[in-house]
């Protein structure tokens, strides 16, 4: 009989998973997903998405299977667009491991951290990536960062890009002052909060959008030429945080092509063609065009999970 799986929750996961150890395995994964030398060695089905239509929500469905590595991973995820007033979370995700010999679940873990922390790390990866390549923007001239939107993701985000990089100045903006107010007590370090997206957005050398919004938040006028967009928001194919005139500017990278093409609005109904997934960057398959403005568009993806479910699941064997 196979042994009951681990269960570990959010604070041990949140505790386990360090930036430090996630970004270079995340950095691996994409690389490899984007070689597809072999369908076999890293297989990612296209995320399935039930509709929860009477309460605005979607149930995402995100299995993955890295051969060489033995991870075999799925996860599921709620996402719901709540009323401004609403003080129920919008996302809830689950991981469950499974022996991929045995076919038994081996550690059911809490997914909420890990899709904030993997996230939020891939988009720091973006930024690193479009540095090495262009020597342009990170780290070394990168002044300003921006985060549009003041939840979870935002939280993440600010504290990777903090890790990582070292910014003079970071802008905020939510569409609820008092929200980004609260943010911004919440981080350690300093903050600004701006009245209006085009204030927190003008200027600005890498730009973070992460709002459930599904309509255009950033305006490619507001946007500084060379500047790096990292979208993390809209993630349905009817779904905008990014305006057509952004879109059309800018060289835009994604995660899965595959995905991108299926679930994301900004690039679905702005009509532009994808450059590069960031993987096919990471393998130097693709340069980055150095002047001009760069869009990751994130969606996120199931191997994203899988590598950072078996780092939780290592460390915390490794301490049992
Ligand atoms: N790319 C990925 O891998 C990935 C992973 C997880 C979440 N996400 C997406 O990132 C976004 C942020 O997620 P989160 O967990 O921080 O959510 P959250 O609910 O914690 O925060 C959402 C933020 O968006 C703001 N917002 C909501 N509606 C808005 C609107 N119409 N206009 C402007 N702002 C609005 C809220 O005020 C809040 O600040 C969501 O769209 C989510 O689905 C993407
Ligand atoms: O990759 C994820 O986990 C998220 C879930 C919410 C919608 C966008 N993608």
């Amino acid at each position: 009989m196979a042994e009951a799986p681990v269960l570990l929750d959010r604070a041990q996961v949140w505790r386990l998973l360090q930036y430090a150890d996630l970004v270079p395995r995340l950095e691996v994964a994409l690389a490899k997903f984007s070689r597809r030398s072999d369908s076999e060695e890293v297989v990612q089905p296209l995320r399935t998405i039930i509709p929860l239509t009477k309460y605005r929500g979607y149930l995402g469905v995100m299995p993955a299977y890295l051969a060489d590595d033995d991870i075999l991973c799925a996860k599921m995820v709620s996402f719901y667009q709540r009323e401004e007033h609403c003080v129920l979370p919008t996302h809830h995700a689950t991981v469950l491991m499974f022996d991929p010999e045995r076919g038994n679940v081996t550690a059911v873990m809490d997914g909420t951290a890990i899709t904030e922390k993997r996230t939020a790390a891939v988009s720091a990866i973006s930024a690193k990536v479009m540095s090495c390549h262009i020597q342009l923007l990170m780290p070394a001239q990168a002044q300003v960062l921006c985060i549009l939107g003041s939840g979870s993701q935002a939280a993440s985000h600010y504290e990777v890009f903090t890790q990582m990089f070292s910014f003079k100045e970071i802008r905020l903006w939510s569409r609820r002052r008092e929200k980004a107010e609260q943010f911004a007590s919440s981080v350690q370090g300093p903050i600004t909060v701006c009245s209006s997206a085009k204030d927190a957005v003008q200027g600005s050398d890498v730009i973070i959008t992460v709002t459930m919004a599904s309509e255009p938040v950033l305006l490619g006028t507001w946007v500084k030429p060379g500047a790096h967009v990292v979208a993390v928001g809209a993630c349905r194919p009817n779904w905008r945080e990014l305006d057509d005139d952004l879109m059309r500017k800018a060289v835009v990278y994604v995660d899965s092509r595959e995905a991108a093409l299926v679930e994301s609005g900004d690039i679905i109904l702005s009509g532009v063609t994808v450059f590069a997934e960031l993987g096919e960057v990471i393998n130097e398959r693709k340069l980055v065009q150095s002047e001009k403005t760069t869009v990751f568009k994130s969606l996120g993806m199931g191997i994203q999970d899988a590598v950072s479910a078996k780092l939780v699941f290592d460390l915390w064997k490794s301490q049992h």
